[in-house]
Formats: structure tokens, C-alpha cells, sequence
């Protein structure tokens, strides 16, 4: 089995150690993964299997060997504001942005998707996801803007186009001038999943439905782009239960906590993940387990805007599907997803003891439990004979990481691990530590240049 427009490469990569990552946990000391185009066609433990039509043979020796990490909640064009706001909560780091970010055009947003794009790719991520939500009239193609730079770099993305119509007049956080329309909202939402949306098995662009939170979308967005996505068997994406501000303005508006009002607009499902959940009860979570409800976990995030944690640990055990998140460059600067791992791993046990996650835990969490949360299980997540070649060979013999025996411990408790191989859909995206499609250091040039151009039109400069 091969997805159209793939090559017909064989790789074998050997002598490395495994983390499948599969539902039982499978790990090799030494072991091997056989890709055949854009397919895994074998793991296992030992020497690779002989194999005809062998067009690179890599010898991983010193290296483990785990699926692709999947990011499930980000804000691509906030990498041209990172640093600002530095020490405040949501709401007033949002009222000090909005006005900035409602200056965003259509170059902004390319090098801006193009330098998260390459930071997330250069640690590691194989599968990245947008939530943008800022559309300033006569700004250009925004959404088309991120598909693009994603295809440049060759890294599989789901773009949730996202929309506020809840203005400060009518309520809401933004200012009135930072908002569309409802039926523009909806409009264009509809016309991005019609355009972009490919559903096939090995998809490399998938289109979600994502009014951006409660404070800042009416309840009417809210309901129709529910009906819209499940119309078109699009996925639906929001922030939600984020903050104490957010519950003490849904309670205050809607006389009910964020998971309650979400769940009376149609907003629970299997078809549904939700960025942040840090203030979520008892019956909160239960209501997540019961109807599949994904969570996008951000720790840095919630750290950086002091948020709290989340209960992570507790919704594990219920059965919620969680994933990782770097979240918005504005609300963490590091942009790249091996922190997240290790800070799931370190914040939850702040709250919960030593043994609120493990290191395989965390593994899980950005990898399998990613691709759950984006409805691709199926897919990716895991090194499994017949999923999709999306693999990272984490170089674990440096200095960094050598005296560390175990690798998956290596891995998420050590500092982010040098990417000697990151494979997408069978391709190398990253090879010895840089990317394969685009320069970082011209990357590096075009978002500084980008960022002053926005800091000057924005009256910050
Ligand atoms: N962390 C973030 N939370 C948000 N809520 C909202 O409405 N926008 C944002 C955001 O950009 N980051």
C-alpha cells in the first residue's frame, strides 16, 4: 500500500533503540524499522530483516528511534510578538496583543507559520496543527499563507481555521475591531475546509472548525460551526476552561461553567479537541471520558500566562484522549515540543506526586496521544507495521544524553535530544539537526524583518 505521490524509497535504519509507542508499549534495546515509501513495513527487535531494494541502509547505533511527535494546539502568526506581555494573565496579555496582532497581513503570517513551522520541525514534530483566528479585512490569504509555508518545509498539518465575532461592545474581550462578522466567520470557514480538507488515509492537510473561546465568540458562532463541521466530518477545535477569568465569565454570562456551556451548544464529542482544560472538575472531566472529548495539554503555556495545571493525570484515568501543545509563540517563546514533554512530566508531578507521569507517559502524550486528539490514530502516533512513515531518530551517544541508560528517559527527562533523521510520509524533513527543504538561517532573517514590520505599523516601535 503507497499514498499517490510518494517514492518508492526503502529505508532501513538499524542497531537503534525502539519505542514503538503501540498499545502495548513495545520498546527494543536494538532493533530496527523498515520504511517502504511513504509506509512502515516492518519493526522488530534485532538485525533488520533482508530485504530487497534497499535505497538507504542507516546504521542508528546510539540512536532511539520513536514516532514522529504530533503538536496539537498552536498560533503560528504569535511568532512575531513573542516577548511581550511578559508578566501578565490571559486576559491582559490578550487586551495588550489584540490590537497588534489585528495588523497581521499575508507576509506576516508566511514567515511567521515558516518559523514556527521550522522550530517545531527541527525538534522533532512531524505533525503540526494552526489555530489562527485573527482575519483583519484586506489582510490576503491567511490560512493560505500557513498551508503553504507547511508544504515548503513537507510537514503534515491540520490549519483550524479559527474566528472571533464577539466584539467588546457586544460583550466580549477583543475590540470590535479585531472581530468579523458571524456569516463571514462561517462563510469563510466553509470555504477553507471546501478548498483545503483532504480526508484521505496519508492526508498531509486537514482542515478544522475553530471559533477561538467563549469570551470572545457568540453562542450563535458557537452552535453553527458545530453543525457546519459535522456537515462537512471536519474536525472542531477551541480553547476552553483556560483560566479562573474565563469560568467567572461563563458562569456570569451563561449562568454555567465553560465544559457545561460547551456541551449545550454541541460543542462535546469524539470529534472535538479543546486547547488548555486546567479548570475542569470532577464532573468536567467525566463529561470529556464520556464522549471522547480530546484535550490539547500546553504546560508551558499555562506556566508562562500562570493558568494552573491541569489535571492530566486524572483525565488519563478516566480515558480522556490527551495530546501536547506548545501553544502561541507569545505565550512560549520556546515554540518547540521536546519542552512540553518534559514539562507535562515535571509540572504534573508538581501537582500530584512523583508518580503523576512517567517518562513513557509523556512520550505518549506527544506522540499517539496527539494523533488521537487529531482523529489520526489510524495513521500515526506509533511504529507500527502498515501506519505512515512519520519517525525521528533522537541521537542519544552525546553529551547530553550518553550516561543516561535508559533512552526513553534519556529523551524526555534530558535536554532536547539533536534530530539526526526526522522522516514525514517517508521523506526526510530533518537531517543531522536541519531542516532538508529551507534554510533556517534565511527563515531567521525573514521573521525578525517581518516582526519589525509589524512592531512599526502597530505604533510599537
Ligand atoms: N493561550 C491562549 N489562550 C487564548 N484564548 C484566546 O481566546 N486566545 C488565546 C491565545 O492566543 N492563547
Amino acid at each position: 500500500m503507497t499514498v499517490e505521490g510518494t517514492t518508492a524509497e526503502r529505508i532501513v535504519i538499524e542497531n537503534a533503540a525502539v519505542a514503538a509507542v503501540d498499545a502495548a508499549g513495545t520498546e527494543y534495546e536494538t532493533g530496527y524499522v523498515v520504511v517502504a515509501g511513504n509506509l512502515i513495513e516492518s519493526v522488530g527487535a534485532g538485525a533488520a530483516p533482508a530485504v530487497e531494494g534497499v535505497t538507504r541502509r542507516i546504521d542508528a547505533t546510539g540512536h532511539l528511534v520513536t514516532p514522529g511527535l504530533v503538536n496539537t494546539h498552536h498560533h503560528f502568526y504569535q511568532w512575531l510578538t513573542r516577548g511581550l506581555a511578559q508578566d501578565s494573565n490571559l486576559f491582559a496579555w490578550l487586551v495588550e496583543l489584540y490590537p497588534t496582532w489585528a495588523r497581521i497581513d499575508e507576509p506576516m503570517v508566511h514567515a511567521a507559520a515558516s518559523g514556527s513551522l521550522a522550530m517545531l520541525a527541527r525538534g522533532g514534530v512531524t505533525t503540526a496543527m494552526d489555530h489562527h483566528y485573527v482575519f483583519p479585512r484586506g489582510a490576503g490569504d491567511l490560512l493560505g499563507a500557513e498551508i503553504r509555508a507547511a508544504a515548503e518545509l513537507g510537514v503534515r498539518f491540520t490549519a483550524a481555521r479559527g474566528s472571533m465575532d464577539l466584539g467588546r461592545s457586544a460583550g466580549g474581550l477583543p475590540p470590535d475591531f479585531a472581530v468579523e462578522s458571524t456569516e463571514r466567520a462561517l462563510l469563510a470557514t466553509e470555504s477553507a475546509v471546501d478548498t483545503h480538507h483532504d480526508p484521505s488515509f496519508g492526508s498531509m492537510l486537514r482542515i478544522a472548525v475553530a471559533p477561538c473561546s467563549p469570551f470572545s465568540v457568540s453562542t450563535e458562532l458557537l452552535r453553527e460551526a458545530a453543525v457546519l463541521a459535522r456537515s462537512k466530518g471536519v474536525r472542531l477545535h477551541t480553547h476552553g476552561s483556560e483560566t479562573v477569568e474565563e469560568e467567572k465569565f461563563c458562569h456570569e454570562t451563561f449562568g454555567m461553567g465553560p465544559t457545561d456551556y460547551f456541551e449545550s451548544t454541541g460543542w462535546l464529542g469524539d470529534d472535538v479537541w479543546m486547547a488548555h482544560c486546567v479548570h475542569m472538575n470532577d464532573a468536567d472531566i467525566a463529561a470529556f471520558a464520556r464522549t471522547g472529548t480530546g484535550v490539547a495539554h500546553c504546560p508551558s503555556s499555562n506556566a508562562r500566562l500562570a493558568a494552573g495545571i491541569a489535571r492530566v493525570p486524572d483525565m488519563l484515568a478516566a480515558g480522556v484522549p490527551v495530546g501536547l501543545g506548545v501553544d502561541g509563540s507569545a505565550s512560549n517563546e520556546s515554540g518547540e515540543l521536546h519542552t512540553e514533554l518534559r514539562n507535562a512530566l515535571l509540572i504534573n508531578r508538581l501537582r500530584g506526586g512523583e508518580k503523576a507521569l512517567t517518562a513513557r507517559q509523556a512520550l505518549r502524550l506527544g506522540t499517539y496521544g496527539g494523533a488521537q486528539v487529531l482523529g489520526r490514530a489510524a495513521e500515526i502516533g506509533s511504529l507500527e507495521a502498515g501506519k505512515l512513515a512519520d519517525l525521528v531518530l533522537w541521537r542519544l551517544d552525546g553529551i547530553g544524553h550518553a550516561s543516561i541508560a535508559d533512552p526513553v528517559a534519556a529523551l524526555v527527562f534530558g535536554p532536547p535530544a539533536p534530530v539526526t533523521l526526522s522522516l514525514v510520509n517517508g521523506l526526510p524533513v530533518v537531517e543531522n539537526g536541519h531542516l532538508t527543504r529551507a534554510d533556517e538561517d534565511t527563515l531567521a532573517a525573514l521573521t525578525r524583518t517581518e516582526a519589525r514590520r509589524l512592531a512599526e505599523i502597530a505604533g510599537l516601535r
